[in-house]
């Protein structure tokens, strides 16, 4: 192979395709697809990535430049993850190098730096002088070119910035020893963060030869002495970092230094793996006896691996139904099968408990990923598994490109979690691309959940969608065989007609003060999405909504109104309710600290450990506080969302949700289901062991759909619901969603932007056929609502309009509403205008 085609890090549009490079003698037996590269671009050197080899170039050959180097022995991405990268592009609209780069931990973000070094020595330099007719030979002519000249020589090679630092006023002689051609300067690719090394000392001479040294040892260099013999003590332990030699001993590291200078022992740096989970013990555990049901599924999931088929199985598992036990099985058989797995968790519930359980099983074959580790941990872990040292890796969303070389399996926990896909450019789905590498690779994905989204029950029942078409695995029974908790609604209108002003209702109230009498443990769920942005009647439930989008009006307050973030419609803040003529109507939201005042004043003496953003941000905060949970030093967990998932006590036996609605009444269409979602979650953390659980539910709606199904565990009842609404609107997964937002500081050049773009959009689509109100009956249609401004309207001194594009159908929609997006932008010739893509979005606020 001769060429290689490398996409560059340049994020514009213009330099979004491959170019061509030579691929030099030295260089070719480390090129392969996948390697990362540094080439020239321009005037620059930038870091690249080979996406194909080919034998020539399209290009005259005399046009194309060199690669400059190859910066990893073996190349970081595997061409499996190359080819999912331009699957990706098409699918999120967005650049290859940006979904390349996020595939790589960010270590390994390059940046160029430039060197100097001596010009090849004699012949070249001397020759092109020639030709130039210079005829004197190259020499420094003063004494700082002279100094400079011999500080390069010694060193080989100095970065740029070394340099400088050496001769901090001297620009001048370097200047005048490159323009003689002594020095060159060149520019090659660092990486952000470099492997962990630490010095190690170890033996450099026989350990009966050391012996035999210690008995003649001069008395004067007693402290020597000392550190030699800890050194042939720990004979077996060679080598030993250098700090633990320090401190052991008591010496300074001047003493080690003279020792090794003598010949005796030497110093070296070596590399050392950060590890994340280090010096901590996980309990081994053995594989339980499965139930009948999980037999079932389990037999349903191997007879695929043993195939090493593709295939796509959606697990609902009611909480406590054994569902993680299922995964650690079926890894189990994938790694007989000489294959990895891959497990996804959501960020939240990424728990030490959950980690546990892998760790507890596979011990230090897993790897794990997440983002409260350091850059440098991140790297290590992401390493680990690149050398084939680790075969399981339990991580969040990014961990769906761990570079494993066969992969078997591949399982998502908590599928239905919006956190699965990511906000940022790329705005991926990890479930799609879970989905998609593992058909790549001819692997089984599992999607698990005790809630499943819509859009994979729906596909995994109709059947219909082109997508995907998981085969539905159902386990509706817990595994230790007790019952689901019991759960009651309590009606929080009643409460304040009785006069009850309190955040507790009288028998959450009640529930609580007989759990801390009996000394069980009680969790509360504060929701706290949501919080101020609807307006709501304490009197009657009321809410106020868009009569045209079904969903919530948002207020604002500078402009005392209320606003669809979907259509535009705007009417002004009551002052009293329009239902009920009740003066207790107000924006909504109550914070986990007043919780907790008002839980101390209820209850003194009462234990309270919050967790919430808050109590958290520190470095394993998270942890101590559930451990602290599970040893019994709290009476009462309350939180936000992260007290919903995974956990598993055994002497919890009360959950409180103190507010259901908060979530409900966003302006999201998923506000149902996520509501829905989160209310069985948590129910699900009462009672799963030998004592029976009770949930209560405090609600101003109690005659929600989300809240009586949550309340009954009846999933199916809620999917029917849900289904009905979404089809009448025309929501996913009767359809899908793209979300266009456009930005500029000055709002009259974006107002009018936004309108070109759904205008052009129309246009092209009408032309194509495609444009029409998903309300005709036809297979494909395509419809743009808005522009509007964004549920954030202004954002770091810009404005922020949006579309929302509803479609359906065979076609290729995600090229056209970035086809025209580009053409906008060129056309405005306006590069502070931006235009960011979200391909079925799941945040819509
Ligand atoms: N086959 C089994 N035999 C005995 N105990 C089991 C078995 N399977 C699971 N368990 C136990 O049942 C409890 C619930 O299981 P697990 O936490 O795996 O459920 P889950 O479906 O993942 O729940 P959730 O969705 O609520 O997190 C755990 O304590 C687990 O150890
Ligand atoms: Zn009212
Ligand atoms: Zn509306």
């Amino acid at each position: 192979m001769e060429v290689a085609k490398v996409i560059v890090d340049v994020p514009s549009k213009d330099t979004d395709r491959p170019f061509d490079y030579l691929i030099p003698k030295r260089l070719s037996p480390w090129v392969d697809v996948g390697s990362r590269v540094g080439v020239p671009f321009g005037n620059r050197t930038l870091q690249g990535f080979v996406v194909s080899l080919h034998l020539r170039s399209e290009v005259e050959t005399s046009r194309i430049k060199e690669i400059g180097e190859v910066l990893d022995f073996s190349p970081p991405l595997s061409r499996e993850l190359v080819e999912l990268s331009v699957w990706m592009k098409e699918r999120y609209a967005c650049r290859q190098i940006t979904v390349l780069q996020s595939m790589l931990p960010t270590a390994l973000k390059g940046k160029a730096e430039r060197y100097v070094a001596l010009a090849d020595p004699g012949e070249s330099s001397v020759q092109e002088q020639h030709q130039h007719g210079v005829l004197f030979a190259a020499a420094p002519q003063t004494e700082g070119e002279q100094r400079m000249l011999d500080f390069v020589k010694q060193r080989g090679e100095v970065s740029l910035e070394q340099l400088n630092r050496a001769f901090p006023e001297d620009s001048a002689s370097l200047k005048a020893l490159l323009a003689q051609g002594l020095l060159r300067e060149y520019q090659q690719i660092k990486d952000k963060l470099q492997k962990k090394t630490m010095k190690a000392v170890s033996l450099s001479i026989g350990l009966a030869e050391a012996r035999q040294a210690l008995e003649s040892f001069s008395s004067k260099a007693q402290r020597q002495k000392e550190v030699l013999s800890y050194v042939v003590d720990m004979e077996a332990f060679l080598p030993l970092s250098l700090q633990e030699v320090l401190t052991a001993v008591g010496v300074t590291a001047g003493t080690v230094k003279a020792l090794a200078d003598k010949g005796f022992i030497n110093i070296q740096d070596m590399e050392v793996q950060r590890d994340p989970y280090k010096g901590r013990s996980f309990k081994p555990t053995e594989p339980l006896t499965l139930t009948a049901e999980q037999e079932h599924v389990y037999s349903r999931i191997v007879r695929k691996l043993e195939s090493r088929d593709h295939g796509v199985f959606l697990l609902h598992g009611v909480t406590g139904s054994g569902k993680t036990e299922i995964y650690l099985q079926t890894i189990q058989r994938c790694l007989e099968q000489e294959r990895q797995a891959i497990v996804l968790v959501p960020e939240i519930s990424l728990t030490p408990q959950m980690v546990e359980r892998f760790k507890g099983r596979f011990g230090d074959r897993v790897a794990v990923m997440h983002s409260r580790l350091s850059q440098g941990e991140r790297y290590d872990e992401w390493r680990k598994i690149n050398e084939g040292h680790a075969s399981v890796v339990v991580g969040a969303r990014s961990a769906v490109f761990a570079p494993f070389q066969s992969l078997g399996l591949i399982i998502m926990d908590e599928e239905h979690e919006t956190s699965y896909k990511q906000e940022e450019t790329p705005k991926y789905h990890a479930r799609d691309v879970a989905i998609r590498r593992a058909s790549q690779a001819g692997a089984a994905v599992i999607l698990g959940s005790a809630t499943p989204s819509l859009e994979s029950y729906f596909a995994a029942r109709s059947k219909s969608q082109e997508d995907f078409e998981p085969e539905l695995l159902e386990m509706p029974t817990r595994a230790l065989g007790n019952r689901l908790p019991e759960v009651r609604i309590v009606d929080m209108r009643e409460e304040l007609k009785d006069g009850n002003r309190s955040m507790f209702s009288r028998s959450l109230h009640e529930a609580l003060a007989a759990r801390l009498e009996r000394q069980e443990q009680s969790v509360l769920l504060l929701n706290r999405r949501g919080y101020s942005t609807f307006v709501m009647c304490r009197s009657c439930g009321y809410v106020a909504q868009c009569g045209e989008c079904d969903i919530s009006l948002t207020y604002h307050q500078k402009a005392n109104n209320l606003r669809c973030h979907y259509c535009g419609y705007a009417a002004p803040a009551p002052e009293v309710c329009p239902d009920c003529g009740s003066e207790h109507i107000r924006y909504f939201g109550t914070g986990t600290q007043r919780v907790e005042e008002e839980l101390a004043k209820l209850f003194p003496g009462i234990r309270v450990i919050r967790m919430d953003v808050d109590t958290t941000t520190e470095k394993g905060s998270h942890e101590k506080l559930l451990k602290q949970f599970r040893e019994k030093k709290g009476d009462v967990l309350l939180g936000t969302q992260m007290v919903a998932k995974g956990l598993d006590f055994p002497d919890v036996t009360l959950v409180g949700v103190i507010t259901a609605d908060s979530a409900l009444n966003l302006p999201d269409f998923r506000a149902a289901e996520k509501t829905f979602q989160l209310l069985t979650q948590v129910a699900g953390r009462a009672g799963r062991h030998h004592l029976p659980g009770e949930v209560f539910i405090q609600s101003y709606t109690p005659d929600h759909y989300s809240i009586i199904h949550a309340s009954g565990h009846d999933y199916l009842s809620f999917v029917k619901d849900e289904l009905k609404h979404r089809k009448a609107l025309h929501y996913p997964p009767y359809c899908r969603l793209i979300l266009v937002t456009l930005s500029h500081e000055q709002l009259t050049v974006l107002v009018r932007a936004a309108e070109n773009y759904a205008g052009d959009l129309k246009n092209k689509a009408d032309r194509r056929g495609w444009f029409g109100s998903l309300d005709r009956f036809s297979a494909e249609a395509l419809d743009v609502l808005g522009p509007v401004a964004s549920p954030i309207p202004r954002l770091k001194n810009r404005y922020r309009f949006q579309c929302m594009i509803k479609w359906r159908g065979n076609m290729d929609a995600v090229s056209l509403v970035r086809q025209v997006a580009e053409e906008l932008q060129e056309a405005a010739r306006d590069q502070t205008l931006q235009i960011s893509i979200d391909v079925d979005p799941q945040m819509l606020m």
